[in-house]
């Protein structure tokens, strides 16, 4: 054997073993890398068949999100909560009809839901959007005044008026059980009646202050053309508000907005008036919290009101606000005048007997344009030539728009 013989046979012992190891490893080596191989092919058919899902599941969002912006933008109606069951199912009313429809919410709407909660839903009923609390809109309609800062000392020309409110509004809730003994009840509602302006809005927040009451005022005709649809829940919550924050005075301003003669012509417009006085006639009806809360209204046109809503045990203590007699404005020209610094010349009496036919809200008019004119003229006074250029002002503003005459209208 030469030496330059190079077969394994050739090579020494030593190095034939080495070289059959390495032989074994490079075999070990390809067997994996066939393994890792078939790995990848089959890693990148699962990854193709991931891409074809995904692909399918973004079609499926983007046809989803087209559907859910049309539902949003046909029109919704409104409804609220009224039952919700084990199963996951709601009853919900719709507002305007008061038809209730059962309907089942997804599982991230169901969560969010509570009775009472105001949702809007398509034409299919279903619920799309979960709409502010109720809480909210009572806040919006409602006026509470925690503690009012008007007294009956504030209010010129109604004393007999403010005796009898102190004997139906005020004494029920600050000593009811004078009533009791007696064993009458004092009346449910009390009706404030008369031309705009004469103090109706403040004999019921002095009653308020002098009872510790809350004052809770609502407008009758916010009620009805503000908040289409919802005028019965909202004189519910203005009840349910009452009771909350007893002892309470619920104010109803412009009553005859809700509660005018009904009428059956058939409109929306008319419907939800009617739904909206029968709601109050039976909060009305209903109401056994004596004492503690008590029910005010006003309207200036006691004239157009159903006479449903003045029956017993409704608003049946009516009292007439006319506008202030010469004493009457003397009194409320002093309260207006009482932090005024005035010329020696100004004659009060002289501008109580011009100032004929106004109301007490004409004459704060008059009394804050005089200080207007005063200011003006950079003085720290005002004269009497002040006061007459005010009651001009006010009273010709008045005369030029011809209102009817007030014997017409709140007789
Ligand atoms: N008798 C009064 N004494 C003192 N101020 C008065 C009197 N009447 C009206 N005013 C003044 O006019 C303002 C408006 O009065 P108020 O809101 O009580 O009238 P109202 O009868 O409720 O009117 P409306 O029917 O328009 O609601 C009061 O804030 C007050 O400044």
């Amino acid at each position: 054997m030469s030496k330059t013989d190079s077969s394994p046979d050739s090579f020494p012992e030593p190095m034939t073993e080495k070289l059959q190891s390495v032989e074994k490893e490079k075999q070990s080596v390809q067997e994996e890398l066939e393994l890792v191989k078939l790995q990848y092919e089959e890693l990148k058919s699962r990854l193709l068949e991931s891409t074809i899902i995904n692909n399918n599941n973004l079609k499926e969002i983007q046809r989803l999100q087209q559907e859910n912006a049309h539902l949003r933008r046909t029109p919704l109606f409104i409804a609220s909560v009224i039952e919700i069951s084990d199963g996951g199912t709601v009853i919900l009313r719709q507002h305007g009809n008061n038809q209730e429809v059962l309907t089942k919410p997804s599982e991230e709407i169901l969560q969010k839901l509570a009775l009472g909660t105001r949702v809007a839903v398509n034409n299919s009923l279903a619920i799309v959007k979960i709409l502010e609390k109720p809480a909210d809109v009572r806040a919006r309609v409602m006026e509470v005044i925690e503690a009012p800062n008007v007294d009956y000392a504030d209010i010129g020309g109604l004393d007999e008026e403010i005796q009898e409110i102190i004997e139906t509004v005020e004494l029920p809730l600050t000593e009811p059980e004078l009533f009791e003994s007696v064993g009458i009840e004092p009346p449910k509602g009390v009706m404030l009646y008369g031309p705009p302006g004469t103090g109706k809005t403040l004999l019921a927040k002095a009653v308020a202050r002098r009872a510790n009451a809350t004052f809770i005022r609502m407008s009758g005709s916010e009620l009805v053309h503000k908040f289409i649809g919802e005028g019965a829940q909202l004189v519910r919550d203005l009840f349910q508000m009452a009771r909350d924050k007893a002892p309470s005075i619920i104010f109803i301003d412009e009553l005859d907005a809700v509660g005018g003669r009904r009428t059956h012509d058939g409109t929306t417009g008319s419907a939800e008036v009617n739904r909206t006085m029968m709601q109050l006639l039976a909060e009305l009806d209903g109401f056994t919290d004596r004492g503690n809360v008590r029910i005010m209204a006003a309207t200036n046109r006691i004239d157009m009101l159903d006479p449903a809503i003045l029956r017993p045990g409704r608003f049946d203590r009516i009292i007439e606000v006319s506008l202030p007699d010469e004493k009457g404005r003397d009194s409320i020209f002093k309260i207006h005048t009482r932090k005024m610094t005035m010329d020696e010349d100004v004659n009060l009496e002289e501008v109580v007997k011009q100032t004929e036919g106004t109301s007490g809200a004409d004459i704060k008019a008059i009394v804050t344009e005089a200080g207007m004119f005063a200011i003006r003229r950079r003085s720290k006074s005002v004269s009497m030539e002040d006061f007459n250029k005010a009651i001009d002002k006010v009273m010709h503003k008045e005369t030029s728009t011809e209102p009817p005459a007030p014997s017409t209208v709140y007789a």
